[in-house]
């Protein structure tokens, strides 16, 4: 089997496994895999599909500029020049990008602050933090609709540490030095994510009940 072949067949099991999560509503998200280094190519997502289904038209083969270098009918995903950004500024090997109520409401909740940080859970070692009071922090952008000025929104704010960006109102943008490290950084993400969520809600909830409890003089 071809590198080619390989990557494909990567790509495919990654997004039928995003896809069994729901994480691809109203043919959003995109995913690519590097499949050359030097120079540059990689396998992306085509746009607009629905990427819940798997056909042989999933996947296009571009250059670092994102430009087709097979001849196909297909187009790449619109947020095609992000992951050629990520590509150029970091060792990503695979870049996966989903929309998911979480991902929206955190990305909305701390956009003007710019990043939300998170410590103190036993999942942040998915990251490589192994350390007792590891944090891991994720840069909020705008949601430009100038994609090239999105792309170079993101390219901003990537630091030798970051391993995800978040879009606001919109979704997140994770990488791994290969499909199963991308995967398993976006997973830690939601994970996180839904915790921070949940926790705040039940938070809220018992702050509230114990503010009636004290005016009713329980
Ligand atoms: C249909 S909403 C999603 C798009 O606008 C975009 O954000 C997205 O994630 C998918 O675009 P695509 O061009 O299919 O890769
Ligand atoms: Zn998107």
């Amino acid at each position: 089997m071809s590198v080619l072949e390989e990557r494909w067949n990567e790509l495919a099991e990654i997004k039928d496994e995003l896809a069994a999560r729901d994480w691809f509503p109203g043919t959003s998200g995109n995913l690519s895999i590097k499949v050359s280094e030097n120079p540059l190519s990689f396998l992306v997502t085509a746009s607009g599909k629905d990427k819940r289904k798997r056909t042989a038209e999933d996947f296009l083969l571009v250059d670092g500029k994102g430009r087709p270098l097979q001849d196909t009918h297909l187009k790449a995903s619109a947020e095609t020049g992000i992951h050629c950004e990520i590509y150029r500024l970091t060792d990503a090997g695979c870049c996966l990008h989903v929309h998911t109520v979480d991902n929206n409401v955190i990305s909305e909740l701390y956009a003007d602050q710019g990043f939300v940080t998170f410590r103190g859970q036993e999942i942040i070692k998915a990251f490589g933090i192994w350390a007792e009071d590891g944090e891991i922090t994720v840069p909020i952008v705008e949601n430009y609709a100038d994609l090239r000025r999105l792309a170079q929104e993101v390219a901003k704010v990537i630091r030798p540490d970051t391993k995800a960006v978040l879009i606001r109102n919109h979704g997140i943008t994770v990488w791994g030095r290969n499909g199963f490290e991308a995967k398993k950084h976006l997973e830690a993400f939601e994970f996180l994510f839904s915790y921070h969520l949940k926790l705040k809600l039940v938070s809220q909830a018992i702050y509230t009940q114990q503010r009636k409890m004290t005016a009713g003089g329980w």
